[in-house]
């Protein structure tokens, strides 16, 4: 598979109040042709900040990416003016949000939402981009595409809405597609056959996604490949096996002990104690310490290096050390477990 996206050492920070809120802090990671990456973590690990910083929408002021790269297809983001972002922006890379009221305009049919940026970007006449948009959502799974072009967005529900976000996202072909949290506002079973939407899309186009969720049960189902993120940084990175069945820090195994289990006996889960770091004042070693069962002092003084445990998997933790004691992870882990 060849790289699309290569993100390298990524810092973004937000000026606020006079505190220096350090959002991303030095993330890493590569985004294959076709794949789906999951991005998952806790409520403010810096998901959402870094995913907004691939499509050039970190608010500036407050925001800023202090340091590194995002290159896509060989060529560095970072140094993009507005006017190159739009250029991109919905073409070249897309987004589908959390809330699809948000993402829509309430005062705009949705057929002309979805052709704007036929128009823009791939410069179609009007009557083009509008055979275009009932194809799309025809293709999304919307009955009655013909008559549902001409509606507004409080026409249709909340599933259907989501539905013709993700085809204003896919309208240009995007080779990249963020989704943050895309179904986090739909019901259990809408939320499924979205899920399997963005998978029969995905099989049909080739785009690669980056799935931004903290929902694990999503990401088995989803992704290929999985970081996860805490406190501003990627603590472990690694195929959906290796996250799932051969996990190596211990915030993974927080992250999946808190998960429910399909055959589980009990629903009681287990969530991490504790609360994240603040970002305005980072701690200078491993940004889990505070609450990791298995902190030892060398954690707490030091941020660990990243130890490579295969050709796909790493994780930063000194428990990896050679001269760590060694430690089990727990038995509640693993999915479908007890
Ligand atoms: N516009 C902003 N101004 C100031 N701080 C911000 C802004 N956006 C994000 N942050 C801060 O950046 C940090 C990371 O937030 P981010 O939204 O990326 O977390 P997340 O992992 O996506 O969480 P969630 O799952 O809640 O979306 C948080 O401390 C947040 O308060």
């Amino acid at each position: 598979m060849g790289k699309l996206l290569e993100v390298k050492n990524l810092q973004v920070q937000f000026d606020i109040f006079g505190a220096h809120v350090q959002a991303v802090r030095g993330v890493t990671f590569e985004l294959n042709k076709g794949e789906t990456l999951a991005i998952v973590g806790e409520s403010g690990s810096g998901k959402s900040v870094t995913s907004k910083a691939l499509m050039g929408l970190i608010p500036n002021p407050p925001g800023k990416i202090k340091e590194g790269q995002i290159v896509f297809e060989g060529k560095d983001l970072v140094a993009n003016t507005e006017k190159d972002w739009m250029k991109l922006r919905g073409k070249d890379i897309s987004m589908i949000f959390q809330d699809p009221m948000t993402a829509l305009n309430p005062t705009m049919k949705v057929g002309k939402q979805i052709m704007e940026g036929l128009i823009l970007h791939q410069h179609m006449s009007k009557s083009q981009a509008r055979e275009r948009a009932i194809d799309l959502l025809r293709r999304v799974g919307i009955p009655n595409p013909e008559k549902r072009v001409e509606e507004y967005p409080h026409q249709f529900s909340g599933g259907m809405r989501q539905r013709v976000v993700i085809a204003i996202a896919l309208a240009c072909n995007p080779k990249v597609l963020i989704a943050d949290e895309p179904t986090t506002a739909l019901d259990v079973t809408i939320q499924a056959q979205i899920l399997d939407l963005m998978r029969d899309i995905q099989k049909d186009t080739g785009t690669a996604i980056i799935l931004i969720t903290h929902d694990l049960g999503v990401v088995a189902n989803m992704a290929q490949r999985v970081a996860v993120m805490y406190g501003g940084k990627i603590v472990e990175t690694g195929t959906l096996d290796e996250i799932f069945y051969n996990p190596k820090h211990p915030y993974t195994w927080g992250l999946l002990s808190s998960m429910p289990k399909l055959h589980a006996k009990t629903d009681k889960l287990q969530a991490i104690p504790g609360t994240p770091p603040d970002l305005s004042n980072p701690p200078k070693g491993c940004p889990f310490a505070p609450r990791c069962p298995y902190a030892m002092k060398v954690c707490v003084d030091q941020m660990p290096a990243y130890t490579h445990l295969s050709e796909t998997q790493k994780a930063a933790c000194w428990l990896q050390d050679e001269r760590a004691p060694k430690v089990e992870p727990p038995k509640t882990i693993g999915v479908g477990g007890e």
